[in-house]
């Protein structure tokens, strides 16, 4: 059979059998085939059979083929995925609890493993195939995406996602530095926009204070702010400074040079704090912020998946939500807003993203790039910390 020939056998097979619960039963029957026309069941991926340090990393021709469980959702082949430290604390077991309950929401293992895990969260790709009620991608489309952490990664040579979570890719980007903006990116896009209510037309002449400035969340946040008029001051190490103006950071602060609070307390006050780096920076960060002003101060290190992996989703949940409302009633009889910020996986918010790097508002900052066999190299270099950007892994050729 011809590929096109098969394509329209497996849309067929979507009008015969919409409903999930008989999709789920066809899943191990389904064949499916790349645009080579050659049948495939599996793929080459990096997965994890267990938790630990990188020697749990395990390369393997014969992981399973994604399929299409929902109309949708397109399989995408991936030329570049980027790499973010959930990624390492994923393979450490972060987040097993609450991930693996969304991991497989069809049962299709049936084993009640979430194993094998596929890692990376960043991809940059080729569509390959579409389910029926896929409206803007085609395939042979070029996108990019952020992957949620309850589905499989990118370190793979295809991976399956919701139309809503893909974007185009930017035209002006390669794929390996496409692949180093999807998750800092609706991470930081979440913390500023969402919830700590800047947008373009909101943002003009605010004081933002991003602390943790030269890692992949801080080096996007900086563009993303001054594309939008903004005034940004960032904490990091003094041989980062420079790196962080070329960005356009208005003002640098060396945390290593000793306690940021001193001289960050010089500083005219805040309108929004961005926190990269947690820890008892919220004993001081707060009194930085402008008061009785609506001023906010998001941070993105929260105990949320440790309290569900500790105390298991219902009493992990409770747990979080009377810590949050503690802090943030504490906190609101002082005049500013104590907020948690979170990774939100979207498509139209990457389309935004797109808009700003075509017109040159936004670089991917590629710190440094592996190839397909390198992953655990990757890994190692991602441990180190000391982040300069974004950590890359090229998959295959492929696209621009
Ligand atoms: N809640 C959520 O959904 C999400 C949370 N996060 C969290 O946000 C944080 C940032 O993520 P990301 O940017 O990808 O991480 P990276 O590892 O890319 O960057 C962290 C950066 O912080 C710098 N740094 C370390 N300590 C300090 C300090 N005390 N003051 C200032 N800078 C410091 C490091 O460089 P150097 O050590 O050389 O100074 C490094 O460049 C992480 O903790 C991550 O887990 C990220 C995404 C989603």
């Amino acid at each position: 059979m011809s590929s096109s020939g098969y394509l329209v056998h497996r849309r067929l097979l979507f009008h015969l059998c919409k409903s999930p619960c008989v999709l789920k039963r066809r899943v191990g029957q389904q064949r499916l085939l790349s645009t080579s026309g050659r049948c495939r069941t599996i793929m080459p991926a990096w997965v994890i059979d267990k938790y630990g340090n990188n020697d749990v990393l395990r390369f393997t021709r014969n992981a399973s083929f994604p399929v299409i469980h929902y109309p949708n959702e397109v399989i995408i082949k991936v030329v570049a995925a980027g790499l973010n430290p959930i990624d390492v604390s994923m393979r450490g077991g972060y987040g097993s609890s609450t991930l693996s309950m969304k991991r497989d929401p069809l049962n299709i293992k049936q084993s009640g493993s979430e194993f094998p895990l596929i890692l990376g969260r960043d991809v940059s790709g080729v569509v390959m195939e579409c389910g029926l009620d896929v409206k803007y991608f085609r395939e042979r489309d070029e996108v990019w995406a952020a992957i949620p952490p309850w589905k499989q990664g990118s370190l793979a040579e295809f991976v399956v996602l919701s139309a809503n979570e893909i974007s185009h890719k930017p035209k002006t980007l390669s794929h390996i530095e496409a692949a180093a903006i999807p998750y800092v990116a609706a991470t930081a896009w979440s913390a500023l926009v969402n919830t700590g209510g800047l947008s373009k037309d909101k943002c003009a002449n605010k004081r933002i204070l991003i602390l943790g400035g030269s890692g992949g969340v801080g080096t996007f946040a900086i563009q993303m702010v001054k594309a939008w008029g903004g005034h940004v001051t960032v904490t990091c190490s003094q041989n980062a400074e420079r790196f962080l103006k070329g960005l356009g950071a208005d003002h640098t602060v060396d945390y290593t040079a000793g306690p940021v609070e001193e001289p960050l307390s010089q500083l005219e006050k805040f309108d929004l704090i961005l926190d990269n780096i947690g820890g008892d920076t919220e004993r001081w960060a707060l009194g930085l912020l402008k008061p009785w002003s609506g001023a906010k101060y998001v941070t993105l290190v929260t105990p949320f998946m440790q309290n569900t992996d500790l105390l298991g989703i219902a009493d992990g949940m409770m747990q979080t939500a009377a810590t949050v409302a503690t802090k943030a009633l504490k906190h609101l009889v002082k005049g500013v807003h104590y907020r948690w910020g979170f990774f939100s996986p979207s498509g139209p918010t990457l389309d935004e993203i797109r808009e700003m790097v075509d017109a040159g508002k936004i670089r991917a900052v590629v710190e440094e790039t592996f190839s397909f066999s390198q992953v655990p190299q990757a890994f190692e270099k991602m441990e180190k910390g000391h982040a300069r950007g974004k950590t890359v892994v090229q998959i295959s050729q492929g696209g621009t």
